[in-house]
């Protein structure tokens, strides 16, 4: 009970970054939020509660394979991306000036994210889950350092795709209104030329009961998407080189669709 209440306090500290411009007192305050509620067994060799780190570009499949990872391991699989979408839906306070960010295909504040990384965390705390698969986290080297500075990340993989394959594979995506299941309408055929081999990527079709209740992304329209890589370029390029001096990053080239790529994965990942 003490834990919770701690965390209550610390919660209600940073609740207050909602409201006001930020600083870097704020942000410290976010930052000894998520410190609180990362497990720490972990790094003592308790258990083996991966904590792991996807980077990649928008559209490279680091949804796909975390979930994959996630339900092979049995550890959490946390994408902020879908927390930011949850508070969209939920209509709160911060939503309209969320929506106005994430449809310019821009970057939230760090403030923001690590305030909902850090309620997502207590969640998994409060329902006994160790370890985590960190997706869309962190994406500016100020989260690194944060991250870096809270928790022991083990190991980051670094998804690669061809630039023309990242943007048909974000425009093609679909998302079923009332199962939430994410498919992909896309048939990806990029001929190989000057050594490298062709890209076959089939379609990941839904169901027949999912086809009429497809929805899209507001923020996987070509020019969002394309803004999306330019600031990704800009801004998560370099967490990759982070990583890379830590000895923490796996590059991973992605050779085709899931069938092509998952047992591969798995191989490099020693699994
Ligand atoms: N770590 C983060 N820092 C800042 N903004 C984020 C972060 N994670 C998600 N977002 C916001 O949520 C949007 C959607 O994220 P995500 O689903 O991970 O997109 P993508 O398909 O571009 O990888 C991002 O474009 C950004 O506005």
């Amino acid at each position: 009970m003490a834990v919770l209440n701690r965390l209550m306090w610390k919660r209600a500290a940073s609740v207050r970054i909602f409201c006001t411009k930020s600083t870097d007192g704020e942000l410290h305050r976010a930052s000894s939020a998520l410190s609180s509620v990362l497990p720490v067994e972990n790094a003592k060799g308790k258990s083996r509660n991966v904590q792991w780190v996807f980077l990649g570009c928008p559209g490279v499949g680091k949804g796909t394979y975390a979930a994959r990872l996630s339900n092979l391991l049995g550890v959490p699989h946390i994408a902020t991306g879908d927390l930011v979408r949850q508070e969209l839906s939920s209509r709160g306070p911060l939503s309209s000036e969320l929506a106005e960010i994430v449809n310019q295909g821009k970057l939230i504040s760090d403030e923001i994210i690590i305030d909902l990384l850090s309620k997502r965390l207590e969640d998994a705390q409060a329902k006994g889950e160790t370890g985590f698969i960190l997706d869309g986290f962190p994406r500016t080297v100020r989260q690194a350092e944060i991250l870096e500075g809270v928790t022991d990340i083990e190991l980051v993989i670094n998804l690669k795709l061809r630039e023309e394959a990242l943007i048909a594979k974000c425009l093609g995506r679909r998302i079923c209104s009332e199962c939430g299941g994410n498919y992909n309408v896309a048939c990806i055929d990029i001929k190989g030329e000057d050594g490298s081999p062709r890209m076959y990527m089939p379609p990941l079709l839904p169901p027949p009961q999912c086809e009429s209740k497809l929805i899209s992304r507001s923020d996987d329209t070509e020019e969002v998407v394309k803004e999306r890589l330019r600031v990704y370029n800009e801004k998560s390029r370099p967490v990759e080189e982070f990583y890379r001096i830590r000895g923490k990053l796996l590059e991973f080239d992605l050779p085709g669709g899931i069938p092509e790529s998952w047992g591969k994965l798995l191989q490099a990942l020693n699994l």
